[in-house]
């Protein structure tokens, strides 16, 4: 009989505090069993971390898992812990059969994220105990104030349960409570209780490391009398509990009826102390019906030099004395072990997420191809702020609180109940046959054209632009400039068209004028009363769209979730219906969109959280100055700015904070920026632009910040939707804004209906005053601009420009090439000129999108709105106001808004719709060279 099994003679089971997957395949937990009569195994997070955070043990099955179909950080993690537990289970099988289950056991704890939730505890020890599949499992539950009813709950289950972080005697008097109770429940339904097990997991040396410290510092000869003495002495008092329950006939009506008695564990045996023997904590505390686990090194003091004697019922008097001693000498106890718990739940949390953090970064590798990736080269400052960040986020539990929808990471607002977007990204917010059967119905027509505004048409569009396959072909109409509604309604026969009508709040005023058009001529297509079949709505329930939609016969009305804000609705039916209406496999997408999802769910700690990563550099750079977050994105993933563009402003660009998106903005030289750019360069293999990653290369040696995003395949845009909505919100929380509300749009909205308003009752828009005049341009500005022509007023409003403005072009006109083209030789001038970041816009397109950040967003701002007179108009049926009142009503609406806000405008209305923006660009360069 070797030392270590003189302990099972004096009634105590030794149990292995360890677990790892090389020693168990080297056979060395077999030999233990079979050598030192061990009789059962413990883990706990940071031992799986020590096993799996490090080496390459497991790589073989995370390559497996992986390959398959990847499953969130957590599932992996679990899926390699599982296995481990059940071989170890497998290897302790025979000990429990020749036992009949009174040990044997092998324990695995549900996830310390866990640690203060009844329900959530619960329900992870259940699936836990199901998934693992052994008789011989115990599950690992906190001993904490809500784990103590889900203690009860499980045992009632009839689940085996290891209760952990247990340090104060009145904790331990709890559970035990609960496992009576529970198996008392169990007995009243007429259930067995013979083969239940628990175990009540006492940590010992933790007490002595708090405790000690306060010794110390006292420092006085009856403070260090009791040094390492306080953590045994409340073992044994809690072990004299242990006997008289026992001995009492509440228990013995269950020992009776077979109940196991709930053995007291010494966990937290290993010495930290070196001053004191090695087996301090194994020695002192043997007596029968008892566990001590310990780690390897202790299990080898013990067999090498350890005594049995049977300590732990010898010398109570003393151990009362000691009790006595500490209190008397103010060493809090209570108050220590209270901490204990919760820095006990706090590093275990911190070893899961060490350990979910090596297992994300592995996975992530892994799934190279199948994750787009992510690399951030920046300098040494903001990469400095970008780790602050991402600790903040880590030891605050960002990521969870995330998805567990608590507000409390932003203000502490409602931002909980604007989450919906988290789901829509696992796919569950569509209906995936609904939306293959609309793909099918869709194929008879040739053009599907979509009316909506900001995140009802922008991700569509982008789907469409980046994914679409052409057949039949997608038309976003989110404007009401008369040109761009004329190119639309001339390119299409409405009786071979699908019209989707998409607008959450279905109010929106835009699709619901582009409606009241497009209805009237489809019906002078096709006949009156036949045009709804050829309409579908998609809108949130209960909206005026829907009534309208019934009340016209819709062929279909797809329901929005109203959790979910219009900018992050893409992965909604918002995004998917008329995705699937052009032919796109929603179903596929999901199956890409998904790999991503589950890699920025709550499990995967923010260092290695590609939602978070980016979340973190976005948000912080932008609190140190660097807040335009200026998009490379390569040829064919440009028409993803648009998208992004509305999802960062709008959801950071208040209270005088956020981030300027900065899209479409021609890459420059080194000298053309200052120190407020953060660049972002989105890759898709195969995209050739060398020329561009020369610059990208010169600005990364000048200094400036570069984020390069990778995409293997076009199919993974769909993954930087949800690492983008991650990212904001992120970013959000780091800039102290609520992501998801858009205060400053309303008011445009306001101001621009006061001014139809009066022209449905006046038929003309409130008089204004042009403070210049040419025969090219009208300007208009809150006060005059001293200037003898155009090209002097332009530049005296370049003028005010500082290091760290934005310039901004707002374009009521035709979104077409021609004039987009103008306006990215004008951005240049102006950037080039001034060294300062230039945006640019069409209205009233932009208002649904980077407008909140123009109006509420950093006083940086220098805007040039750009309005015309149109050379055709359009009426719209039901309204005196035509397309092209209505969208100067939205300029001018705009833009007393942004000046009221602080920003500086000027507006320059051109004579000639076609001269004129060629014009401008002369006078604007005119006034960037003079
Ligand atoms: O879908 P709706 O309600 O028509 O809104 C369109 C857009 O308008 C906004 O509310 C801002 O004006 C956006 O957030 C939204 O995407
Ligand atoms: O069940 C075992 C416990 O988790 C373990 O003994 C804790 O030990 P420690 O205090 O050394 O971390």
């Amino acid at each position: 009989m070797n030392r270590l099994q003189t302990l099972e003679a004096a009634g105590q089971a030794v149990w292995l505090d360890f677990i790892d997957r090389k020693f168990m395949a080297e056979g060395g937990l077999k030999k233990l069993v079979e050598e030192d009569g061990l009789t059962g195994v413990t883990s706990n997070p940071s031992i799986f971390e020590k096993a799996m955070g490090h080496g390459d043990a497991y790589d073989a099955q995370l390559k497996a898992e992986v390959e398959g179909d990847p499953r969130t950080v957590e599932g992996t993690y679990e899926a390699l812990a599982i296995k481990d537990i059940q071989d170890a289970c497998d290897t302790l099988r025979p000990v429990y059969d020749r036992l009949d289950a009174k040990d044997g056991y092998v324990s695995m704890e549900v996830s310390p994220y866990l640690a203060m939730e009844t329900e959530t505890t619960l329900a992870a020890a259940k699936r836990l105990w199901g998934e693992v599949n052994r008789p011989n499992l115990m599950i690992k539950i906190p001993g904490t104030d809500p784990g103590v009813p889900a203690i009860h709950d499980a045992i009632e289950a009839g689940v085996n349960i290891n209760v952990t972080l247990l340090f104060s005697l009145d904790a331990y008097k709890k559970v035990l409570e609960a496992y009576i109770s529970g198996l008392e429940a169990r007995v009243a339904k007429g259930e067995a209780i013979d083969r239940i097990a628990s175990v009540a997991s006492f940590f010992v040396s933790r007490i002595d490391g708090m405790i000690d410290k306060k010794i110390d510092a006292l420092g006085t000869d009856e403070a260090k009398a009791i040094r390492g003495k306080v953590a045994i002495a409340n073992a044994k008092l809690a072990y004299q509990h242990y006997l008289e329950v026992s001995g009492s006939a509440r228990w013995r009506a269950l020992a009776e009826k077979g109940a196991q008695p709930q053995r007291l564990l010494w966990a937290s045996t290993g010495t930290k102390d070196k001053a004191y023997s090695d087996v301090l904590y194994v020695e002192t505390l043997i007596g029968r019906d008892t566990v001590n686990t310990m780690p390897p090194a202790t299990m080898d003091a013990f067999r090498d030099h350890g005594e049995t004697s049977n300590s732990l019922v010898a010398d109570i008097d003393d151990a009362e004395k000691v009790l006595a001693t500490a209190e008397k000498l103010g060493l809090d106890l209570d108050g220590v072990t209270a901490q204990l718990v919760k820095d006990g739940v706090k590093s275990f949390a911190d070893a899961a997420d060490a350990l979910y953090g090596a297992i994300a970064a592995k996975r992530g590798k892994l799934l190279e191809g199948k994750l787009d990736t992510i690399q951030a080269d920046l300098p040494a400052d903001l990469d400095a702020n970008v780790k602050d960040a991402i600790e903040k986020a880590r030891s605050e539990g960002w990521a969870r609180k995330l998805w567990a929808h608590d507000a409390s990471m932003w203000t502490g607002g409602d931002e909980g109940k604007w989450l919906g977007w988290l789901p829509a990204a696992e796919g569950k917010q569509v209906d995936i046959a609904a939306l293959q059967s609309l793909t099918q119905e869709a194929k008879k027509y040739k053009d599907v054209v979509l009316l909506g505004m900001g995140g009802s048409s922008l991700g569509p569009e982008v789907m469409g632009l980046i994914l679409g396959g052409g057949s039949p072909r997608l038309h976003a109409l989110d404007s009401t400039d008369p040109g761009q509604v004329a190119t639309v309604a001339d390119s299409i026969d409405p009786a071979n068209t699908l019209f989707i009508v998409s607008s959450k709040s279905g109010s929106t005023m835009e699709p619901e004028l582009l409606r009241a058009y497009f209805f009237a001529r489809c019906e002078q297509a096709v006949g009156e009363g036949k045009a709804g079949g050829r309409f579908v709505a998609v809108t949130d329930p209960g909206s005026k769209l829907e009534a309208a939609a019934k009340k016209d016969g819709f062929a279909h009305i797809f329901y929005g979730d109203p959790t979910i804000g219009g900018r992050y609705s893409v992965l909604s039916v918002f995004g998917m219906v008329p995705s699937a209406a052009i032919g796109i496999d929603v179903a596929g997408f999901f199956d890409v969109v998904k790999v991503m999802t589950h890699s920025v769910g709550p499990d995967a700690p923010p260092a290695a959280n590609p939602g978070f990563e980016l979340g973190a550099i976005i948000g912080a750079a932008a609190v140190a100055g660097r807040d335009k977050l200026t998009l490379v994105p390569s040829p064919s993933l440009k028409p993803f700015g648009s998208w992004l563009e509305q999802l960062i402003a709008e959801s950071t660009g208040k209270q005088g904070k956020g981030i300027v998106p900065v899209d479409l903005e021609p890459l420059g030289e080194p000298a053309d920026y200052g120190d407020d750019r953060l660049f972002v360069h989105l890759h898709l293999d195969g995209d050739e632009m060398s020329a561009d990653h020369a610059k990208l290369d010169a600005l990364q040696a000048s200094g400036q910040p570069i984020v390069t995003i990778k995409l293997a395949k076009k199919e993974d845009i769909g993954q930087e939707f949800v690492r983008w909505e991650v990212a904001t919100a992120v970013a959000g929380a780091i800039i102290g804004i609520d992501p998801f509300d858009q205060p400053d749009v309303e008011d445009a909205k306001i101001q621009t209906r006061e001014l139809i308003g009066e022209y449905e009752k006046s038929g003309s828009l409130k008089p204004e005053t042009a403070f210049f005049k040419d025969n090219d341009f009208a300007f208009y500005a809150p006060a005059k601009i001293e200037g003898g022509d155009a090209a002097a007023i332009l530049k005296a409003h370049l003028s005010t420009a500082n290091a760290g403005d934005y310039f901004g072009f707002l374009a009521y006109i035709e979104r077409n090439e021609a004039h987009e083209a103008a306006i990215e030789a004008m951005r240049v001038d102006v950037r080039d000129a001034k060294t300062i970041a230039t945006v640019a816009g069409f209205g009233p397109r932009f208002l649904h999108s980077t407008g909140q950040a123009y109006k509420g967003g950093p006083k940086e701002g220098i805007f040039l709105t750009i309005t015309r007179e149109p050379s055709q108009d359009i009426a719209i049926p039901g309204n005196r106001a035509s397309f092209g009142t209505v969208q100067l009503a939205q300029a001018r609406g705009d833009m007393d808004v942004l000046a009221s806000r602080g920003q500086r405008v000027l507006r320059v209305h051109l004579k000639d719709e076609k001269s004129g923006p060629e014009a401008l660009a002369r006078a604007l360069e005119a006034a960037t060279k003079a």
